[in-house]
Parts: C-alpha cells; sequence; structure tokens
C-alpha cells in the first residue's frame, strides 16, 4: 500500500441561491465559510431549513441558480469554482476526489459486511486488501461477516463511511452522520469525523446535534426557509447566543451586511456537465457488477428460491391445464393449440417481467450513492442481464422440453423447437427490459408489484390471441402493437405452423383461420426482430431514466494515488 497523500481540498462558497424544480426557492444567499484540509465544518439548522440541499449544492450533486461554490485543491493542482449554471470543473490533470455519504445508511443489506465492502472497492477501483484496514479504523473489524442487516443502527451508518473511505476522499460529505446514534455513539463518530480531518481530509458534515458542533472548525447555521443564519467558530456563535447555547441560534437569521444584500450574480444558462469519467473501465464494472449481483442472489436465498422456483411452478401448472396431442396432425384441437401457444408466450414474458421488476428500484438508493461517485449505467445494466438471462433461457428451454415430453407441444423436428425457443427467449428478454425499465421508474418494491397487473392485463388482452387482431376495435389494434406478448404469440403460432395444422382441424380450424386472418402468415424471424428490438429499445428507456433520476457528481473519483484516508 502506498502513503503518498494527494494534496487536500479547500472548499467556500459565496451567495448561493438554490431553487427546487417546482419553482420554489430552497436556498437564498448562503455563504459557506471557507474550510480545508484538516477542517471540519459543520452545517446546523431546524428541519426542512435546506441543509441536506446546501450539501448536495457543494458536492456538485445541484446546481444553484446563482451564487459560486469554489472548490480547490490545496498546493498544486489547481483550483476550480462552480457559479450559477455551472459545475465544479476538475483541476488540470488530477480530479478532485470526494466523497458522500448521505442520510440513510446505503449498503446492500443481504451481503456481510466485508465482501459489501470488497465489492465496494473493486467498484472503485481501489484495494479490496484495504478493506480490514478501514473496517478496523471505524471500529467494525468484528462485525465484518455479519450481514449488514444485522448491524446495529450506528454500525451500519458507519459502515456507510467505510465505503466512501475506501476511495480515499479528500473531501468527504456528510448528512447527519450522527442521527439516530445515541449521544456516546454520536460522539465517538464525531470524534472520529475529526481525527479524520486531521489526516488532511477537509469534513463537511450536517447534523441536528448541538452537541456535534463543539467538535467542528467551523459552523454555519441554515435558518428557516433556506435563508443564510450565522457562521463562524463554536465559541463565536456561543458568545453570539442570546442564551450562550446553539439552540438559540437555529432560527436567527444572519445580520444583512452594511450596504444591504450583496449583488445577486445573475443567473446564466447551464453549462454542460462535466463528462463523468470514473476510475474503473467500463468492462472492469461489469465483471464486478455481476460478480455482485450472484453475491446477493447466493446471500438472500429468499430471492433466489424464488428466482428458481417460481418458472418451476408455472411449467408444473402448464402441465396440469393442457390436454396432450391438441398438435396431433391426424386429430387436432385448432383452439386448444392457440391457447397453449399463448399460454407459452405469456409464461416467458412474466418469468421475464418478474425478473426485472424487482431489480432497480430495490437497491436505487446504492445505484444514487455509486453513481455519484463512480458508477457507469450501461456496465449495471448489463450486468443484470448476464445474472439473469441465463437463469431465463434456461426457464424458456425447461418450458419447451417439458411440455414436448408431455406431447403438449407439436412432435416436429428440430428446427420447428429452435424456432419456438428463440421467440420465448426474445420474449422473456424484452419483458426483462420492461421489468428493468419500470423498475427504474419506480421508487420502491411495493409500487414495482402494483405495477406488475398493469403491465401483464393489457400484454394478455391485446395479444392477438382472445380476441384476434383483425376482430379488435381500430384503437386495440394500436395497442396491440406495442404489446410485445403479440409479437411472441404469432412468431410461436408461424413457427409452430399453426395454419397448416388449423387447414387439417375441420369446421373449427377454417373457422380460426377466418379470424386470425394472416396473424401467422409472417415468417417468425419477422417477430424475432421486433422483440429485440423491443429488448434494446427498453434498456435504452431504462439507462435514460437511470441517467436523470440518478446524477454524477462533477467531483469525480479518482484514485490514482494514495492509500486509505487514516485518522
Ligand atoms: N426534490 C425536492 N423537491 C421539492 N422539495 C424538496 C426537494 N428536496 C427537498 N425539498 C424541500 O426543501 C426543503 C429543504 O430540504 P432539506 O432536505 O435540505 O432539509 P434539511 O434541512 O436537510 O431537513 P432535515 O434536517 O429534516 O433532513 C424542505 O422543505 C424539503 O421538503
Amino acid at each position: 500500500m502506498t502513503t503518498v497523500q494527494p494534496p487536500g481540498v479547500e472548499l467556500s462558497a459565496r451567495g448561493v441561491e438554490l431553487v427546487l424544480p417546482g419553482g420554489a426557492v430552497a436556498l437564498s444567499g448562503i455563504d459557506v465559510p471557507t474550510v480545508g484540509p484538516g477542517r471540519v465544518l459543520g452545517v446546523a439548522g431546524g428541519s426542512g431549513a435546506g441543509k441536506t440541499l446546501l450539501l448536495e449544492v457543494l458536492a456538485g450533486l445541484r446546481v444553484p441558480r446563482s451564487g459560486r461554490v469554489s472548490v480547490r485543491a490545496a498546493a498544486t493542482t489547481g483550483d476550480a469554482e462552480q457559479g450559477a449554471g455551472e459545475e465544479p470543473e476538475q483541476g488540470q490533470g488530477q480530479a478532485l476526489r470526494y466523497g458522500f455519504v448521505p442520510q440513510d445508511d446505503i449498503v446492500h443489506r443481504a451481503l456481510p459486511l466485508r465482501t459489501a465492502l470488497e465489492y465496494a472497492a473493486r467498484l472503485r477501483g481501489t484495494d479490496p486488501g484495504d478493506v480490514p484496514l478501514v473496517l478496523a479504523e471505524l471500529g467494525l473489524a468484528e462485525a465484518a461477516g455479519q450481514p449488514v442487516r444485522t448491524l446495529s443502527g450506528g454500525q451500519r451508518k458507519r459502515a456507510s463511511i467505510a465505503i466512501e473511505l475506501l476511495s480515499r476522499p479528500r473531501l468527504l460529505f456528510l448528512d447527519e452522520p450522527t442521527s439516530g446514534l445515541d449521544p456516546l455513539a454520536g460522539a465517538q463518530l464525531t470524534q472520529y469525523l475529526v481525527r479524520l480531518a486531521a489526516s488532511g481530509v477537509t469534513v463537511v458534515f450536517t447534523t441536528h446535534t448541538p452537541a456535534d458542533l463543539h467538535h467542528c472548525d467551523q459552523v454555519l447555521f441554515i435558518a428557516p426557509n433556506g435563508r443564510p443564519g450565522p457562521s463562524g467558530t463554536p465559541d463565536e456563535l456561543l458568545r453570539l447566543s442570546p442564551d450562550g447555547t446553539f439552540e438559540a441560534l437555529y432560527s436567527v437569521e444572519a445580520p444583512v451586511p452594511d450596504g444591504g444584500s450583496p449583488p445577486r450574480e445573475e443567473p446564466r444558462a447551464p453549462a454542460a456537465r462535466p463528462r463523468f469519467s470514473p476510475a474503473t473501465g467500463r468492462l472492469r464494472q461489469w465483471a464486478v457488477l455481476t460478480g455482485r449481483d450472484l453475491r446477493l442472489l447466493r446471500h438472500d436465498r429468499l430471492t433466489a428460491a424464488i428466482t428458481i422456483g417460481s418458472p418451476l411452478i408455472i411449467i408444473a401448472m402448464f402441465a396440469l391445464l393442457f390436454r396432450p396431442g391438441v398438435f396431433d396432425p391426424d386429430h387436432p384441437a385448432p383452439a386448444a393449440s392457440a391457447m397453449v401457444l399463448f399460454w407459452i408466450a405469456f409464461g416467458a414474458f412474466f418469468f421475464g417481467l418478474a425478473y426485472g421488476l424487482p431489480q432497480i428500484c430495490g437497491e436505487l438508493p446504492v445505484v444514487r450513492r455509486e453513481r455519484r461517485t463512480v458508477l457507469r449505467l450501461w456496465p449495471y445494466l448489463l450486468a443484470k442481464l448476464t445474472v439473469l438471462g441465463p437463469v431465463l433461457l434456461l426457464a424458456d428451454a425447461l418450458l419447451l422440453v417439458v411440455l414436448r415430453a408431455l406431447d403438449r407441444l407439436p412432435s416436429a423436428d428440430l428446427s420447428v423447437h429452435a424456432s419456438l425457443f428463440a421467440t420465448t427467449a426474445l420474449a422473456s428478454f424484452a419483458a426483462l427490459a420492461l421489468g428493468l425499465c419500470c423498475s427504474a421508474l419506480v421508487s420502491e418494491p411495493s409500487q414495482a408489484a402494483l405495477v406488475l397487473p398493469l403491465l401483464c392485463f393489457p400484454q394478455v388482452l391485446f395479444s392477438g390471441a382472445f380476441v384476434p387482431v383483425p376482430n379488435m376495435a381500430a384503437g386495440g389494434r394500436w395497442i396491440s402493437v406495442a404489446m410485445t406478448n403479440r409479437w411472441a404469440f404469432e412468431a410461436l403460432g408461424s413457427g409452430a405452423d399453426l395454419e397448416t395444422l388449423w387447414r387439417g382441424g375441420g369446421p373449427e380450424g377454417r373457422a380460426l383461420l377466418d379470424s386470425y386472418g394472416d396473424s401467422f402468415g409472417s415468417p417468425a424471424w419477422v417477430g424475432w426482430v421486433i422483440l429485440a428490438g423491443c429488448a434494446v429499445a427498453l434498456l435504452v428507456v431504462a439507462w435514460l431514466v437511470l441517467r436523470r433520476r440518478c446524477p454524477t457528481s462533477a467531483h469525480r473519483l479518482s484514485t490514482s494515488d494514495g492509500g486509505p484516508v487514516r485518522p
């Protein structure tokens, strides 16, 4: 492990004004006193005053309407100034390394602590061998083997900090690190932050606990409604306080300087975000994320059991539902054969959707956190496909093999079964992409569960199986174009040559041929192309949604030198 430490960082801000998407002014005229390497800045204020928003502005996660955030690398690496509508730029040739510990303790809960940190280290391109050191520094060595969900609140908070320390930040933001901790644990954590700062890190944290402020070098109060409050050293502020306590300063607004309010910097058009360039390459991130997803499945036994068990149950139900011999060319059952193919299409759709829906919303806070510093979205999405894809292919193959073995499918040659398999595989991938897309759109797994029937219903109604497409009203025909199940059903019908089967199926077959029109007239590959196109389009939408919901920070992560920060 190298011990060379890169230069520290100096942070300050002038006249920050932040407007929320609805147009409300959340912060107005906030000045942040200069805080440099080895120093701790505490940001205090009442609930809803705007502490978190200010932290996000300072971290480059939100762009202020006016004002300047200055992030200067001490020594030689240049400095960056972020004005209204801009994001902080990086110093020449070297990124300013920062960490952001959000309010919620955000680590995959199913993984053992050490494993979660090792994956975090690999993702950040740092040495997983540093994990024991960081765990020891934070007093977590004994909990290293415990699943994160079994840790106490204080331990989880420290675990959350540990993740950021792995990337050796020189500027560390923490949003209410002591909330929910008892006074002793809170004091220990704040003392830890002071020791961390002493190693050359610039520490900025928000807090609700007045006792924390005694440990800070500088304190900034945000008055109600995001107005500027008093700031200074703890002693200066206590002298300013009417009753000598920090509590009395929570609702105090900073005096307006002589000459009235400082001139507001004029809004400018937002500049393009700086290019996000994480330390680890796409391929490496894909490999690490794939490994982590596999580990998560291994450690979350219930999810793994449901993932593997649900297709088995559905296959068993199909085997019990369909009667044998409906594809027998000598005694075909035309209506039953259409239903068998529809339910195979729907089964493939359901496998993919059910796998995709819980994937992102369950870990969105983790994605958001990692995205701030390191995560690339395509490797993230492709890792999901890599882990779930083979399970889906296996489920589809098993579905067809079991149904064929039980005489629920045509006894045709291999090319027909290869066609049926290609259709189910593509239908599953398109549904998986739909599931990932919706998972990126919702905020919680409970919402994803509500979305499931909403997505399934139209796929059944407008598939063209129960009401053939030619018999649908004009609106229904248009909707059916967007249903992957329609294309899967038609490709399966084409692959199994339903039309020929129905021609030999007496009056029932001829009636079906009339009502289904040329639904099965196109070769199966037409359906494959449409299904593959849907899968790609839905993945692109998932990527766009994630890009919007999980912004990168302007202070990008670099891991070119130095060992873990040691207080
Ligand atoms: N994305 C958002 N959209 C709309 N309003 C928001 C958004 N984020 C924050 N706010 C509002 O801005 C105000 C400041 O929020 P912020 O989270 O910064 O408060 P805080 O001081 O950190 O509060 P607490 O100490 O309770 O966490 C609150 O009124 C909050 O409701």
